[in-house]
């Protein structure tokens, strides 16, 4: 029997005024895979994101997370299952890499400061971060540093399911692709089921079990690449097989000759 999904969405409607953003959009989400979330500028790939975790009141259908439709999970629960990782990394700037972590940690699990601390330090180091990083302020990190200081955060409460929204851009390409090989170790060692909104298509390629694609206003296929690459739709073919694909796709078969 097929184990439940850890996303299940249904009929998923989202409008701004008379924008509709998705229309009896489906999706699931399995246990442990790493889902791609692709599609063009403004097809509404961060909406979908906000609608799982609650965020955004659908106008209509249901988004289960876990088992439980979102809209009966409360707050603090929610914030304990899932860790975000939005595209601007959102660290407070007025803290350090260690006392960003630890906030998660005295909010909602009730550790005190100094157990906080510690093990805000253990979530600097699971994320690759060298240990004097802990003590840096936001504006004393490379672009990388932050979004493994924002990963870390994310992971502070041990998540079940982590959200990425675009993780690797404005990344060089060889942090980026340092940054695809952490999360792909992150959701092996520590059992995660990530839901990844990327244009990346190298993070497609490097990271991803499944890929869906939003056109239309619903998805238009959610399967593994080497089908999604080959599905019979204009966005698609352009996305990956235009110039930018190609070079995702020789970038990747060079990588898999050097392993
Ligand atoms: N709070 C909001 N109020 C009004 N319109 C919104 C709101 N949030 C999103 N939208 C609109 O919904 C549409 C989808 O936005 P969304 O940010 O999900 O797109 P996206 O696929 O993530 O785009 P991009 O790849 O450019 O980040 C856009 O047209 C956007 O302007």
């Amino acid at each position: 029997m097929a184990t439940q999904p850890i996303i299940h969405i249904r009929g998923l409607r989202n409008q701004f005024g008379a924008q509709v953003v998705h229309d009896n959009l489906d999706l699931d989400v399995h246990r442990g895979e790493i889902l791609g979330v692709v599609g063009g500028s403004g097809s509404g790939k961060s909406v979908l994101l906000r609608s799982i975790i609650g965020l955004q009141t659908p106008a209509a259908g249901t988004v289960e997370l876990l088992g439980t439709n979102v809209r009966n999970i409360k707050k603090s629960q929610l914030e304990k299952q899932t860790g975000v990782l939005f595209q601007s990394g959102a660290l407070y700037s007025s803290m350090t890499v260690a006392e960003n972590i630890s906030v998660p940690l005295i909010e909602h699990a009730k550790f005190s400061r100094r157990e906080a601390a510690l093990l805000a330090r253990m979530k600097i180091a699971l994320t690759g971060l060298p240990a004097h990083a802990a003590d840096l302020y936001p504006a004393e990190l490379s672009g990388g540093m932050i979004k493994r200081a924002a990963l870390a955060r994310a992971l502070a409460l041990d998540p079940e399911v982590l959200f990425l929204d675009e993780p690797t851009a404005g990344l060089d390409p060889i942090g980026a692709a340092a940054f695809d090989k952490l999360l792909v170790t992150l959701r092996d060692a520590l059992d995660l089921t990530v839901f990844l909104v990327t244009h990346d298509l190298d993070t497609l390629y490097s990271s991803c079990d499944r890929v869906a694609v939003l056109a239309e206003k619903h998805v238009i296929v959610a399967e593994p690449l080497a089908t999604v690459s080959e599905f019979d739709h204009p966005w698609i073919q352009d996305y990956f097989h235009g110039p930018r694909g190609r070079a995702a796709i020789q970038a990747q078969t060079r990588l898999h000759q050097e392993d």
